[in-house]
């Protein structure tokens, strides 16, 4: 999908009129490598090549609006009622974030009322719209030191009406949604519906993912935190592994679609012999397929090491009718559930290397939400702090139906739409997965399978 300089332009309310607390420090404010200044653009694009594909004007190249605070702003903060909520799976951050925008809309905006919908999107249902957080910087002031999110979280549909309705009952002016796919998705339908309405409502979004699968972003919040964690534990793996007799240690990451954790986490313990990602389909049998490359590995080292993100290899477990280890359906947000990936290496590579005489130490951890339930880290914290400033300073200036996000460096605003129009995925062309091929020497690829029968049945 080629995206014009039109695709990229954000919604706002209407004029401001009135003066923001950063008027003065923005006066002489101007661009350098370190500031865009209010009313320049980021580029969409950043090589030559792209940009001279296009032979645009600079005027009319794709760009994103710089994010960060303006002299002037829509709405009078004196009369400003605020809501939160997060919602889908946790991500280190969260209250990093909650902390953020309540620090930045009391301190700086003096925003005197900011509530907490609770439990995700369910808490602006009729059910429970009226069960709301105070938030106050003295309720949120220690909150970043914990993993989680203060408010709770949860998945599943609302009707959008029904929660413009609580926004309009409550008295909200701004809405921060805080989430992933789904959740950009609802803010985008709870924007339209306000919109339906011409209610003068504000909906910013601040992208939330663990599996770093969210696109117009160089890497959401959280994520470094979460590789850090499932770093330690290829680490342990490698160790046992190690330490055994025909040791094999595999390591099942999250990463549904994207297998963006698995990759950094296998490159930061730089331990693992094998990465299998979701964008990446592999054979299990055959002589280039994993199994064999598993047994040479045992063969001339002694062990291997594995690590795969949860949404690798689903194909194969229709390919050879292995259903106990297929996934059920989908959850309450219309997620497809997973097969058992983990599982099926684990007892399918027992079950080939015992059959070649390799009988295995086998060494299989499934960490999953260990690694999305832990407190930011420094840097996580540094760029939680810094979304949650570009978030507040969007939507007091009246932007709308818009995200925040950090992109080639910089902060920018990005239409909410664009946020699930495509997926952020590890491109198998690309230099992160050129960076995993060289340190683990893996081939590129496993298979294809021969489909001989030559894999050993599991039962
Ligand atoms: N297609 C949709 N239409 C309307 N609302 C949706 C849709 N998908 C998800 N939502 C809403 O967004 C919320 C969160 O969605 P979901 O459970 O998919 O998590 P998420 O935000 O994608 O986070 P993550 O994927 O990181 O766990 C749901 O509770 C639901 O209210
Ligand atoms: O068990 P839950 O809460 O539905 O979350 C699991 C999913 O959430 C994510 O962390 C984010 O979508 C996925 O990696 C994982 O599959
Ligand atoms: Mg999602």
């Amino acid at each position: 999908m080629t995206l014009h300089l039109d695709d990229l332009r954000v919604r706002r309310l209407g004029e401001c009129r009135y003066d923001s607390p950063f008027s003065e420090v923005l006066s002489t404010k101007q661009t350098s490598p370190h500031y865009v200044a209010e009313g320049d653009r980021v580029l969409l694009e950043d090589t030559v090549s792209m940009l001279t594909e296009h032979s645009l004007p600079p005027d009319r190249v794709p760009s994103f609006e710089a994010a960060g605070p303006r002299r002037k702003i829509y709405f009078d903060p004196a009369n400003v009622t605020a809501g939160i909520v997060t919602c889908g799976g946790l991500c280190p951050g969260l209250n990093n974030v909650i902390r953020g925008l309540v620090q930045e809309l009391s301190v700086h905006y003096k925003v005197k009322r900011i509530l907490g919908f609770r439990n995700g999107l369910k808490g602006l249902t009729a059910e429970h719209r009226n069960d709301t957080i105070e938030l106050t910087p003295d309720r949120v002031r220690d909150i970043h030191n914990a993993g989680g999110t203060i408010l709770g979280s949860s998945r599943g549909g609302q009707d959008a009406d029904e929660m413009v309705d609580s926004l309009v009952m409550r008295g909200v002016d701004i809405l921060f949604v805080i989430g992933g796919d789904g959740g950009m998705r609802a803010a985008t339908f709870l924007s339209k519906a306000i919109r339906m309405r011409g209610l003068d409502i504000a909906v910013i979004g601040v992208p939330k993912t663990i599996d770093n699968d969210l696109p117009f972003t160089d890497q959401s919040f959280g994520f470094q935190s979460a590789f850090a964690r499932a770093t330690d534990f290829i680490s342990s793996v490698s160790v046992e592994a190690a330490a055994s007799p025909n040791g094999v240690g595999i390591v099942k990451l999250m990463g549904r679609h994207s297998g963006f954790i698995a990759s950094y986490a296998a490159l930061a313990a730089n331990s693992a012999d094998i990465v299998l990602i979701p964008e990446i389909p592999f054979a299990l049998g055959g002589a280039d397929g994993l199994l064999a490359h598993v047994e040479q590995h045992v063969r001339s080292k002694g062990f291997v090491v594995i690590v795969l993100a949860e949404g690798a290899g689903q194909d194969l477990f229709e390919k050879h009718g292995l259903h106990q280890y297929n996934g059920r359906g989908t959850d309450a947000s219309g997620n497809v559930k997973l097969g058992n990936i983990g599982e099926l290496l684990k007892e399918s590579i027992t079950a080939h290397l015992t059959a070649v005489g390799l009988a295995p130490s086998m060494r299989y951890i499934d960490p999953s939400y260990a690694i999305r339930s832990v407190a930011a880290n420094a840097y996580d914290s540094v760029y939680c702090l810094r979304l949650a400033h570009a978030a507040v300073h969007a939507a007091m200036s009246g932007r709308t139906e818009a995200a925040v996000a950090r992109w080639r460096r910089r902060f920018v605003h990005v239409p909410l739409s664009l946020m699930t129009s495509r997926r952020n995925q590890v491109d198998p062309d690309g230099d992160l997965w050129m960076s995993v091929l060289e340190t683990t020497c893996q081939p590129a690829r496993f298979g294809p399978a021969p489909d001989r029968g030559e894999l050993h049945r599991v039962s």
